[in-house]
């Protein structure tokens, strides 16, 4: 059986706070607000589009404006801005594409589970040139559930032909770890993400402060039952 190594998107694969930041600052400005400065926000860019535009107006005392129908509006808005401008300033993080092809070498299979819709990670990828590396990319729409519950992570390896005891995950977040530890899947857990808490915190197996880090006797060991 294949060992699978699961990437989350966001934060942990590619920096996309950037991008997000931008489409974010559209719609501020576009309702008469300010627009965020990328490191007041970066930490929420692993929430979503919903959580950044509500934190944004709370945070300029204009969250009486945002009824659910001018927030339904602004999220379309959020989402068709990013959509056109992708694959934009979004970069992989160093030595992501490295670590990518060092355990594909190996004959790890490799599967991205992301809160993002399917359709923006998959069309984000492809805009990097690494959408074909990956067996699976699922999102928040391609089930009936999605982080943290454990099953977007298992379907996911599923659907990449693997099997959950032979498989570990790589996150930034809060709902990555708790995802994985809901799973019983192994966890590794990057520094350099968009978490709102020290990482250390949510115990992770292994935090990892750049991708040189993330070898594949850590892998092996951390597949290895405990006895
Ligand atoms: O877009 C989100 O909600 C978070 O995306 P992620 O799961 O790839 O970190
Ligand atoms: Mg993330």
């Amino acid at each position: 059986m294949r060992p699978t190594l699961v990437f989350d998107l966001d934060g942990t694969l590619v920096d996309t706070a950037p991008d997000l930041v931008d489409s974010l600052n559209e719609c501020l400005v576009s309702r008469g607000l300010s627009p965020a400065e990328e490191k007041d926000i970066r930490h929420l860019a692993g929430h979503g589009a919903r959580v950044m535009i509500q934190r944004a107006f709370e945070a300029q005392g204009k969250l009486d404006d945002l009824t659910d129908d001018a927030l339904n509006a602004l999220l379309e808005r959020f989402i068709g801005h990013y959509e056109a401008n992708i694959p934009g300033r979004s970069k992989p993080f160093p030595g992501a594409v490295e670590s990518m092809k060092r355990f594909a070498d190996e004959g790890w299979t490799l599967a991205v589970c992301t809160n993002k819709f399917e359709s923006l990670a998959t069309h984000l990828l492809e805009g990097l040139g690494i959408r074909t590396a990956f067996a699976t990319v699922s999102g928040s729409d391609t089930f009936a559930f999605r982080k943290p519950d454990p099953r977007h992570l298992t379907e996911t390896i599923a659907a990449s032909g693997g099997d959950p005891k032979h498989s570990l995950m790589l996150g930034d977040s809060r709902t990555d770890i708790a995802t994985a530890k809901a799973a019983a899947i192994p966890v590794v857990a990057v520094s350099f993400g968009y978490s709102d808490v020290p990482i250390a915190e949510l115990q992770p197996e292994r935090i990892i402060d750049h991708f040189d880090e993330l070898t594949i006797a850590m892998a092996d060991e951390l597949l290895t039952p405990k006895q």
